[in-house]
């Protein structure tokens, strides 16, 4: 990373900072010590630490961070208008391979999504070179904050400003950190039905009381809850997730085979990530001229004591 430029506003804790590249980002800053960095490149989240300092998001030891233009491998990427390889758009759609701009007043969210938080709002439009490959145009906001106890909140806003409608899929592409990946369970998805990425997207219902890892896993599941808990028994840590407007979750582990065709995994990152994306895949937003879609997505990492009940008190949800 390069030289890290001044304050740029009033908010005390947001910085922008430019890497060896030209490649902004922003740093957020919680007033108890959390903090997230933003690549402008992408809209991609490169870094979510909590209050020690802890990184909280895997990034491959070979993540290409200042290969530009190509997508770092972990953090959070956007996936849109297109998730995976299923449409004729490149893997994951073309939104986090661009240059997004960072927007000083944009259209007003509501207050609790500001208050007392770090944050930063970027913006991509359709360019030209976009409207190539999939002729609509469109406006696409994110906002991306901490806040005080260090929660990460993504707020994704895609308006359509075409004259005709057009339809999309859309992911927070999650890379969450674990210590090994064989000692993580998911709660929340169980005896929802999936769509299996390895058995050519047939549907299944899951029949296990939590979803543990012991062989490759890529799995699109339907219509889950608000809630889902990623509990990392050897950290001591549980993730909880909270979405609104994202009926699907993804969640994918390469293992061992299918991680050594890929470049830049790193022989063992595939043991201490798993991606939990909170996602609107199965069924296609549509958008009608002038309408827009919002997709809220909220990380908590939190002592595995704490109970993974949403309604635990001790769990603040903002
Ligand atoms: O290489 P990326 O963009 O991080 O995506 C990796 C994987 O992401 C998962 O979400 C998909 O379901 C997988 O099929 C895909 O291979």
């Amino acid at each position: 990373m390069g030289h890290s430029a001044a304050v740029w506003s009033d908010r005390a804790s947001l910085e922008l900072t430019e890497d060896s590249n030209g490649i902004k980002h922003a740093l957020l800053r919680s007033p108890r010590g959390a903090s997230a960095r933003v690549s402008l490149y992408g809209g991609h989240v490169v870094s979510w630490k909590n209050n020690r300092g802890e990184e909280l998001l895997f990034t491959s030891s070979k993540a290409a961070l200042n290969n530009h233009p190509k997508t770092m491998r972990g953090g959070i990427s956007i996936c849109f208008p297109q998730v995976g390889n299923s449409g004729l758009l490149e893997q994951q759609g073309f939104a986090r391979n661009k240059n997004w701009t960072i927007e000083e007043n944009p259209p007003p969210l509501h207050p609790k999504d500001s208050l007392g938080k770090s944050f930063v709002d970027l913006l991509l439009r359709s360019s030209e070179e976009d409207i190539k490959c999939w002729p609509n145009c469109f406006e696409f906001r994110l906002r991306v904050s901490l806040s005080v106890d260090g929660n990460l909140v993504l707020i994704s806003r895609i308006r359509n400003i075409n004259g005709k409608p057009f339809s999309f899929s859309f992911a927070y592409h999650t890379y969450l950190s674990v210590s090994d990946i064989s000692e993580v369970r998911i709660e929340g998805l169980e005896t929802l039905e999936y769509l299996d990425n390895l058995c050519g997207r047939e549907c299944f219902t899951e029949q296990c009381d939590a979803i543990t890892f012991e062989s490759e896993v890529d799995r699109v599941y339907l219509n889950s809850p608000k809630y889902i808990a990623v509990l990392d028994h050897e950290r001591k840590r549980t993730y909880v997730l909270r979405k609104d407007g994202l009926p699907d979750v993804v969640v994918w582990n390469p293992w061992e085979k299918k991680s050594k065709t890929m470049a830049d995994i790193g022989d063992d990152g595939y043991k201490h990530m798993v991606c939990v994306d909170g996602a609107a895949i199965e069924k296609n937003i549509t958008l009608k001229q002038g309408e827009e879609w919002t997709g809220r997505m909220e990380l908590v990492a939190v002592p595995s004591s704490f109970c993974t009940d949403p309604l635990d008190p001790r769990l603040k949800f903002l």
